[in-house]
């Protein structure tokens, strides 16, 4: 299977996403086309480390290229820190880093994040390439330029638009990743579908558990549409001045969820997406504005493949946790797209019709709250 490519057209900060299996072995010979002549430092974390780290190295040496010492990082959200980012600022200067230095992020999420927070602070910016080897790195935090980690007020409340120089997204890597990792990227796939392509929902209803169970074909057709659906959000509103809010279909719940719980590893993020999705949508019916269909087919989507569709378990498994309906929208009061003290939600008229809506009434989203907890 050959790889494909996807453009993120912001100018002469625009980049490649190279999508296909055998891109970490081949990382050397690509970064060293767009970036000929850098001295190279990987970023990754302890579990990737173990599984991917070794050819990745060997191909970046191959290249020609000055390879520093690897940094890596214990895996996990908790990794997400300002702790776990001075650490990584001090790993770098240590190695000494100098302006043409570029670090190569390898692993999910939290290691996208964190190291493109780092390449955007180091030295006022080092470039920076994103090798992601989860699904949602792959369909998501590896496009787009949103780096970041969280804080004790909330999910990624310090961090900065900082682009990559190139993303390698490598889907033989996804072999070595556990299904319930697999599901959680998953849900910010759908997410797309949901947004404004009604016809791709319609595609990952009918090939969703085929591309979970491994076909290689279908999975690296979900992440193209994902990231060019991401690609085109981007270009259009890199620092989401509007639009780009679409992408946050789910995070305003999702993400108060995720801070009751604690960033640990009783709900990962796409799970915490997938259960924010549903409340969007139970918010958007409860308002008239989407059909009850809509709702329960995405509610049966997601169940079929096994994502969480309510937050019920959650009270049980973090029971220290204040999960009322008015702890949660406190959380939901930090969100980034609160303008004048008032929250944009996020809502849908249907399947792949969604869009931002300020002024909703918050004893709706308590009521969402309550259903979805079953209190
Ligand atoms: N910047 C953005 O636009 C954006 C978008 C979506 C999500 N995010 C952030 O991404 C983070 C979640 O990312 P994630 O789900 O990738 O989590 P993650 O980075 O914690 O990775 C999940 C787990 O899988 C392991 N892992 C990674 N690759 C593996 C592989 N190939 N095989 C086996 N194990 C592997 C990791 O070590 C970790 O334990 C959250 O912090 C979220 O806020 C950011
Ligand atoms: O790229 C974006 O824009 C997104 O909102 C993508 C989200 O999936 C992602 O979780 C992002 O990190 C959320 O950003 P935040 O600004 O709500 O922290
Ligand atoms: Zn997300």
């Amino acid at each position: 299977m050959s790889s494909t490519s996807v453009r993120v057209a912001l100018g002469d900060r625009g980049y490649d996403i190279l999508i296909g299996p055998g891109l970490v072995a081949d990382a050397g010979r690509h970064v060293a086309e767009r970036l000929p002549g850098r001295p190279l430092v990987v970023l990754t974390d302890s579990t990737v480390a173990g599984l991917h780290l070794d050819p990745l190295m060997a191909s970046l040496r191959a290249s020609g290229a000055k390879v520093l010492d690897p940094i890596i990082v214990p895996s996990g959200e908790a990794s997400k820190d300002m702790g776990t980012l001075a650490g990584v600022l001090d790993d770098l200067l240590s190695r000494g880093i100098e302006r043409k230095t570029v670090l190569v992020a390898l692993g999910g999420g939290v290691v996208g994040d964190l190291g493109g927070f780092a390449a955007a602070v180091a030295l006022r910016g080092l470039d920076f390439v994103q090798v992601p080897t989860t699904l949602l790195a792959q369909v998501d935090s590896s496009v787009g330029g949103k780096t970041g980690v969280n804080s004790r007020h909330g999910k990624n409340l310090i961090g900065a638009f900082h682009q990559p120089r190139l993303v390698l997204a490598d889907t033989g890597v996804l072999d070595t990743l556990p299904r319930r990792e697999l599901l959680a990227g998953y849900a910010e796939v759908v997410k797309y579908g949901l947004i404004d392509r009604p016809d791709f929902f319609t595609w990952l209803e009918a090939n969703g558990e085929k591309l979970l169970a491994g076909d290689p074909g279908l999975r690296a057709e979900a992440i193209r549409v994902s990231c060019e659906a991401k690609a085109a959000v981007v270009a259009a509103d890199e620092k989401e001045s509007g639009l780009r809010e679409l992408l946050n279909l789910g995070h305003t719940f999702g993400h108060a969820l995720e801070a009751e719980a604690g960033y640990g590893t009783a709900l990962l993020h796409g799970e915490a997406v997938s259960i924010g999705m549903v409340m969007a949508f139970d918010l958007s019916v409860k308002l008239g504005l989407c059909p009850a269909g809509d709702a329960a087919r995405l509610r049966a989507h997601l169940s079929s493949v096994g994502l969480p569709v309510t937050a019920a378990h959650l009270p049980a498994l973090v029971p220290g946790g204040d999960w009322s309906p008015g702890n949660l929208m406190a959380h939901m009061g930090k969100d980034k797209k609160v303008k004048d003290g008032t929250i944009t939600f996020i809502l849908a008229r249907g399947i792949g019709q969604s869009f931002r809506q300020a002024g909703v009434g918050m004893d709706g989203v308590g009521e969402v709250l309550r259903g979805s907890l079953g209190t």
